[in-house]
């Protein structure tokens, strides 16, 4: 691979070596300092693997173009993979590649049942098991669609099930995106560069330049000489990691569970609580991330107060006021919505196959190998139910608040953004009403129209109020 990629174009490869590292494994070493920011590698476009030069190869193209249903990119780059792979003469330099690809993987489709029994109870288990059905089906369906009907560009030997997934755990691990201009996206494995491990010191320092169409790796932070040289992969909980990468980061700060929030087109007023729930940028099926810093987002709340509507309040809420909608709308509503909440959430965490206090306490003593699949599925179901939990605990808090009374920052009002919805950690109150904040005057401009008349009744009645 080596000369296939000097002769291709890369620059900087005479400061870096692949090396083994004890937490991360295989990974990039550098041989040379680097000031951070400085570029450390760049992969050429004619080298990587995307959509575009799938289509353009004078064998797989034609195919690849006539499928129908059109391959998603994840396929086509996929089917790229193993048409390379099984090819037994030319395509030396992207052969290199492939055969420097990882032979299994240790993604939580590849668990055994046990192991994921470990992690019951979390967004991981579930969609693991509906991916081991769908990948089946996928690839049922891509045999009929595409690869019977070229039996010599696609042995059915070398595209069996197991090879599938192999591919798909490929791009998975470690293919990157990027937004272009104007709003397109690019999806693409680049050699060498994709030997580079994620570590979440290292700011994002991977970039796709859209008018040559190559990769560069820029150096993250600063390096010594001999320091394992890594990229930032994103913001991603553990259950992500698990499935995606195979991997999992202890105490993982962007943790997360969600929330699945739906309501059955039978029940009452559903049509006009659609309306609402459009308007409030949320759909009648809506899944929101709780997270550790944000365990119960003002979306959820806003979403629920909606769903609990009554044909008496349903009128005063158009759509044209669903801004409404981020405070309380009326106090039975609140109690309701937030008494649903804290029995979801117990009812959640009770369903997760080992309790937080045990899955601690096991992997103390270290009933899981650490490093192997059911410790990090423990994990993640560590990292979802301190999650839940928090989430319970902020829906007791206010619930307690509005059944008291005592609940002048109900659902977050001053805690987050009453335009936005962002929670920075300095906001500006209004500064006639005082019951809701901004996190600049940029959306106290925005939300002046919606909130002026609840700012008159809530200023009256704190006694802070004008007659403005
Ligand atoms: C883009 S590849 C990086 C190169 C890879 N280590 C290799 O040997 O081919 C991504 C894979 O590297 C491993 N990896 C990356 N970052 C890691 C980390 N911080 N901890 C553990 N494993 C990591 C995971 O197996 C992941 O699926």
């Amino acid at each position: 691979m080596d000369s296939w990629l000097r002769q291709s174009g890369a620059v900087g490869l005479n400061s870096l070596e692949l090396a083994d590292f004890p937490l991360t494994g295989r990974g990039v070493k550098t041989l040379k300092p680097f000031k951070d920011g400085e570029t450390i590698l760049t992969i050429p476009s004619s080298i990587l693997w995307t959509v575009e030069h799938a289509h353009a190869d004078p064998l797989l193209g034609p195919a690849l173009r006539a499928a129908q249903p059109p391959l998603s990119v994840e396929d086509t780059l996929a089917i790229y993979l193993l048409f390379v792979r099984a090819r037994e003469s030319g395509y030396e330099g992207l052969r290199s590649h492939v055969a420097a690809l990882p032979e299994s993987y240790s993604s939580s489709i590849y668990f055994e049942e046990d192991e994921l029994e470990v992690c019951a109870g979390t967004s991981l288990y579930t969609i693991t098991k509906q991916l081991e059905q769908s990948i089946e089906e996928d690839h049922r369906a891509l045999v009929v669609r595409l690869l019977a009907l070229n039996p010599d560009l696609f042995p059915l030997d070398k595209f069996t099930l197991e090879d599938y997934k192999w591919a798909l755990c490929t791009v998975w691990s470690r293919a990157m995106d990027f937004v272009l201009p104007g709003g397109k996206s690019i999806r693409l494995l680049a050699p060498f560069a994709d030997m580079l491990n994620h570590s979440p010191d290292v700011k994002p320092c991977h970039v796709y330049d859209p008018s040559s169409g190559n990769l560069s790796v820029l150096a993250g932070k600063d390096y010594e000489a001999g320091d394992q040289v890594s990229i930032y992969y994103g913001s991603i909980p553990n259950s992500r990691l698990l499935r995606l990468y195979g991997f999992v980061l202890p105490d993982n700060p962007n943790d997360s569970y969600d929330l699945v929030l739906s309501t059955h087109p039978s029940a009452p007023l559903f049509k006009q609580k659609q309306k609402l729930w459009t308007s409030a940028g949320l759909d009648s099926t809506t899944t929101i991330p709780l997270t550790l810093t944000d365990p119960l987002p003002r979306n959820v709340l806003r979403y629920l107060r909606i769903q609990r509507l009554d044909e008496s309040n349903l009128n005063t809420i158009t759509p044209q006021r669903s801004g409404a909608t981020n405070q309380k709308i009326s106090k039975s509503n609140e109690i309701e919505i937030l008494q649903f909440l804290a029995e979801s959430f117990s009812y959640l965490l009770d369903s997760f196959g080992t309790q937080l206090e045990k899955l601690k306490q096991q992997l103390t003593e270290g009933v899981y190998p650490p490093g192997g699949n059911a410790w990090a599925a423990a994990h993640v179901s560590l990292g979802e139910q301190r999650v839940l939990r928090l989430a319970r605990k902020r829906a007791e808090e206010l619930l307690s608040a509005v059944e008291s009374g005592s609940d002048n920052d109900v659902a977050g009002s001053l805690s987050q953004c009453a335009n936005c919805g962002t929670a920075p950690a300095q906001l500006m109150l209004c500064g006639r009403c005082k019951s809701v904040a901004y996190c600049g005057r940029t959306c106290q401009v925005a939300h002046f129209k919606e909130h002026k008349g609840i700012c008159r009744v809530a200023a009256s009645k704190s006694g802070s109020g004008g007659t403005k």
